[in-house]
C-alpha cells in the first residue's frame, strides 16, 4: 500500500515537473477551483467585499445568540441581516492560473475589488490578482499562480511593418511595440533595470524591416555604435544631435509638402511608389539632451528641445517615430521634457529608484500600476510596467537580447540601411506591398537562431 502511494506521489511529482501545463489542467486546477469556491464566502468577508442583506433565517434553537453574535433569535423563522458575498461563476483555467467572473453587489465598483486585490492574492496564496470589468455589474478576477515573468521564452517575429514583439506580458500574450498604433515611446528605468536590453530587442526586430534607423546616443556612443552598420545616422555629441535634429525637421517638412501635393493626410495614404521609408529614432539617455553645463549651452538646448518636440508632435503622420530611453524623465529637466512626455503615449517603466520617476513615466495611471513599478525586484531585470493607448497597464518582461545578438542582426541586415543623405533628400521610397510581404516573411525565427 505504501509502495503504491509512494509511486503515485512520485508520478504526480514527475508529471508536474515535466509537463506542468497538462498537470495544471487535469490535477491542480480542479482542486484550486473547488478551494476558491469553497473559501469565497470567508475571503470576501475578510476583504470587505460583502454587503449586509435582510434574509429569512431558520434556527432550530430559538433563544440562542446567532452566529453573527448580533441577533438574538426568538423565533424559528426570523428576518435578520446576513453578510452576502458577490455571486461567483465557475473559475476557468488560464495559461498561468485561473480567472473568475463575479457579479458586483449594489454600490460596488471595480475599484473596490482592485483595492482588495492584494488581500485576495494573499488569501488564495497566488502570485497576483488583476481586476478588470468587461461590462457594468461584472468584475473578472484573474489570478496568476506563479510569476510568469521569471523566465520568458522568445516568440516568433511579427510579420508586420513597424511592429516588434519584444517580450511577454504577464498574461502570457506577446509584448508588442507597434509604432503605427503608438508612434512615440518613453522607456524609463534605473541603471541595470533592462532599458538597453529592450533597445537591443527593438534593434534586432527592426533591423530586418525596411525602415531607416537613427540613433542619438549621448552616452558617448557606447550603446548604439555597435549597431552603426544598420543605422542610417548616429549622433554622439550635442553638436551632432543639433545637426541630426535639423535634418529630421527638414525631412518632416518635405514629407508634409509631398502629402499636401498628393492630397494625403499622412504617408500611409500615398501611393506605393511615392511613399517614403519610415524612420525610427532611438534616443539613449534623453536627460543628456536637456542638461546644461553652463549658460553658453542654453540656446543649443532650447533648439534641441524645440526640434525634438516638433518631431514628436508632427512625426507620426510623416512616418517618423521616437523611442526615448532615460533614467529620469522629469519636469526638473525643463518644460521641453514635460511637453515631449505628453506626446509619448507609449510608456514603459522598468525598476526605478524613486516613486517620482514611476509617477512621471506612467502619468495618471491607476495607483496600483505605480505600486507595481516600485515593487519590481532587482533580480528580474527587463521586467517593466507597460502602459499604452488602451488605457490598461501590464507587467511585462523583455526577451533577453545580448549586445552581441543585436550587433549580429545589425551586421546581417546592414544592406537594408539607406544612406542618410538619400533619406533626407527623399530618394528612398518604401517598398511595394508585395516586396514588403516577401521580405517580412523571409525574416528568420529568433527561436531557431
Ligand atoms: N529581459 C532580460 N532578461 C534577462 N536579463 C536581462 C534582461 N534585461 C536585462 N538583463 C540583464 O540585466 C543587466 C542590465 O541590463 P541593461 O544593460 O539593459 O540595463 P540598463 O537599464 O540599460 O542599465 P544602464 O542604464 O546602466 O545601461 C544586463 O546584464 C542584462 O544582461
Amino acid at each position: 500500500m505504501l509502495g503504491v502511494l509512494a509511486a503515485a506521489a512520485a508520478g504526480l511529482w514527475a508529471w508536474r515537473r515535466w509537463h506542468y501545463p497538462s498537470f495544471w489542467l487535469v490535477v491542480a486546477f480542479p482542486l484550486t477551483a473547488i478551494s476558491v469556491r469553497a473559501t469565497w464566502r470567508k475571503i470576501a468577508l475578510g476583504c470587505h467585499l460583502t454587503k449586509k442583506r435582510q434574509r429569512f433565517w431558520f434556527t432550530t434553537v430559538p433563544g440562542l445568540v446567532a452566529s453573527t453574535g448580533v441577533v438574538r433569535v426568538r423565533r424559528k423563522w426570523q428576518r435578520i441581516a446576513v453578510d452576502t458575498k458577490p455571486f461567483m461563476w465557475l473559475p476557468k483555467p488560464t495559461r498561468y492560473g485561473w480567472r473568475v467572473t463575479l457579479h458586483t453587489l449594489e454600490g460596488q465598483i471595480p475599484a473596490d475589488y482592485a483595492d482588495a486585490a492584494e488581500r485576495l492574492a494573499h488569501s488564495w496564496g497566488v502570485h497576483a490578482i488583476r481586476v478588470s470589468s468587461p461590462r457594468p455589474g461584472r468584475v473578472v478576477l484573474s489570478a496568476t499562480v506563479r510569476d510568469p515573468l521569471i523566465r520568458v521564452e522568445p516568440l516568433p517575429t511579427s510579420p508586420d511593418l513597424l511592429k516588434v514583439i519584444v517580450g511577454r506580458l504577464e498574461t502570457g500574450g506577446p509584448w508588442i511595440i507597434d509604432f503605427k498604433t503608438i508612434p512615440h515611446w518613453l522607456n524609463a528605468g534605473a541603471t541595470q533595470s533592462g532599458k538597453s536590453n529592450l533597445a537591443n530587442a527593438l534593434v534586432q526586430g527592426l533591423a530586418p524591416q525596411p525602415v531607416a534607423l537613427v540613433g542619438f546616443d549621448l552616452k558617448g556612443g557606447v550603446e548604439f555604435t555597435p549597431y552603426s552598420p544598420r543605422l542610417s545616422a548616429l549622433s554622439t555629441t550635442r553638436d551632432e544631435c543639433v545637426g541630426l535634429l535639423d535634418d529630421l525637421v527638414a525631412l518632416m517638412t518635405s514629407r508634409m509638402a509631398l502629402c499636401r501635393d498628393a492630397g494625403a493626410r499622412n504617408i500611409w495614404q500615398l501611393p506605393d511608389n511615392e511613399r517614403p521609408m519610415p524612420v525610427v529614432v532611438l534616443v539613449d539617455e534623453l536627460a543628456e539632451l536637456y542638461l546644461m553645463a553652463d549658460k553658453s549651452e542654453k540656446d543649443e538646448i532650447a533648439k534641441t528641445s524645440t526640434a525634438l518636440l516638433r518631431v514628436a508632435q508632427l512625426g507620426r503622420a510623416f512616418g517618423i517615430y521616437l523611442f526615448c530611453c532615460g533614467q529620469r524623465i522629469g519636469s526638473d529637466l525643463g518644460p521641453g521634457v514635460t511637453a515631449l512626455r505628453a506626446q509619448c503615449s507609449g510608456r514603459i517603466c522598468h525598476r526605478v529608484n524613486d516613486p517620482e520617476t514611476a509617477t512621471m513615466t506612467l502619468g495618471d495611471l491607476d495607483p496600483a500600476a505605480l505600486a507595481s513599478a516600485r515593487a519590481i525586484p532587482a533580480e528580474t531585470p527587463g521586467v517593466a510596467i507597460v502602459a499604452s493607448q488602451d488605457g490598461q497597464w501590464y507587467r511585462a518582461r523583455s526577451f533577453y537580447v545580448s549586445e552581441q545578438v543585436a550587433e549580429h542582426a545589425a551586421n546581417t541586415w546592414a544592406h537594408l540601411a539607406p544612406a542618410w543623405t538619400d533619406v533626407v533628400a527623399g530618394h528612398v521610397p518604401q517598398m511595394s506591398d508585395a516586396d514588403l510581404a516577401e521580405l517580412l516573411d523571409s525574416i528568420p525565427d529568433p527561436r531557431k537562431a
